[in-house]
């Protein structure tokens, strides 16, 4: 099993990680409370009350934890390549495979980076929303200390499955729009790129901030509702299940809470994903 591409996309993952994590905390304030008036009012609240460390709050954690989901998610895809086309990275160029083995292959890979990433984003999605600001001496403490806290005292508040919460969700989430996000990428990789020929940086940076976009806008329903259920349980268990989230959220906000966290959504997937894919790119054509 080539071991290259689960390194590429580690490293490739942090460095989109740490670019899109601002947008992300905006992100999931906007999802989880309805007390701000947009993405502008969003980041100024945080700057004033928590200062330029609140866009960060989370962060640590998920650089470690989602760049090897990332490589699970690449070296998975990548693999599952090999075992139905028989072709390696390299000899991708050459012979391409059908958007359908590609599609198969990145819902795979979706389907099996969902479990890996479901304990992470829970603790990260947990540590966001935490809105004191920063311990000072007198303030009151925030629930949890950091991400080894919070990750200790969900196992002690709800069980070791607790730390599933949401995991489900995030798989119904994922195992599709990963095989989208992979043809998107594709599609126009070959659209501007001569035949049998590698894209061209600026080919690979445009096609993965669309990949990302196309990805997250089809995401963005089922990532509303993960969120939710990932919150649930914080002070009592309020749904019954997936279907029992999206109809309870649908009364109360409409069916735009499904579109809630969108734009920033997308705003964040163009610089991530074009930097992610890059440096995959990249090194694997370095390294090979
Ligand atoms: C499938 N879905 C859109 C949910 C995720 C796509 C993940 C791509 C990248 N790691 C990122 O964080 O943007």
């Amino acid at each position: 099993m080539p071991a290259e591409e689960f390194v590429a996309g580690w490293i490739s993952g942090a460095l989109g990680l740490v670019l899109g994590h601002p947008f992300d905390t905006i992100k999931v304030r906007l999802q989880s409370h309805s007390k701000y008036r947009g993405i502008l009012d969003c980041a100024v609240k945080i700057y004033r009350h928590e200062s330029l460390l609140g866009f960060f709050k989370g962060m640590s954690f998920p650089v470690a934890s989602i760049a090897i989901v990332n490589s699970v998610l690449f070296g998975v895809y990548s693999n599952v390549l090999l075992a139905i086309t028989s072709t390696t990275h390299q000899q991708r160029r050459a012979q391409p495979p059908t958007y359908m083995d590609v599609f198969i292959a990145g819902c795979v890979g979706g389907f099996v980076q969902a479990y890996c990433l479901a304990p992470f984003d829970l603790i990260k999605v947990r540590l966001q929303n935490q809105t004191e600001p920063r311990a000072q001496l007198g303030s009151p403490q925030p629930q949890y200390r950091g991400p080894v806290h919070c990750m200790i005292s969900i196992l002690q508040k709800e069980g070791p499955q607790g730390l599933l919460r949401g995991a489900g969700t995030l798989m119904l989430r994922d195992t599709p729009t990963l095989g989208i996000y992979f043809v998107t990428y594709e599609w126009w990789c070959r659209q501007y790129t001569p035949k049998g020929q590698n894209p061209s940086s600026t080919t690979v940076l445009v096609a993965g901030g669309i990949a990302g976009i196309t990805s997250w806008v089809t995401a963005t329903p089922l990532d509303v509702i993960k969120c939710r259920m990932q919150m649930d349980g914080l002070k009592g268990q309020v749904y019954q299940g997936v279907l029992d989230c999206m109809v309870s959220s649908v009364r109360q906000e409409g069916p735009g809470v499904f579109f809630r966290g969108v734009t920033i959504n997308s705003a964040r997937a163009f610089p991530v994903n074009a930097v992610t894919f890059l440096s995959y790119e990249y090194l694997l054509r370095w390294w090979g």
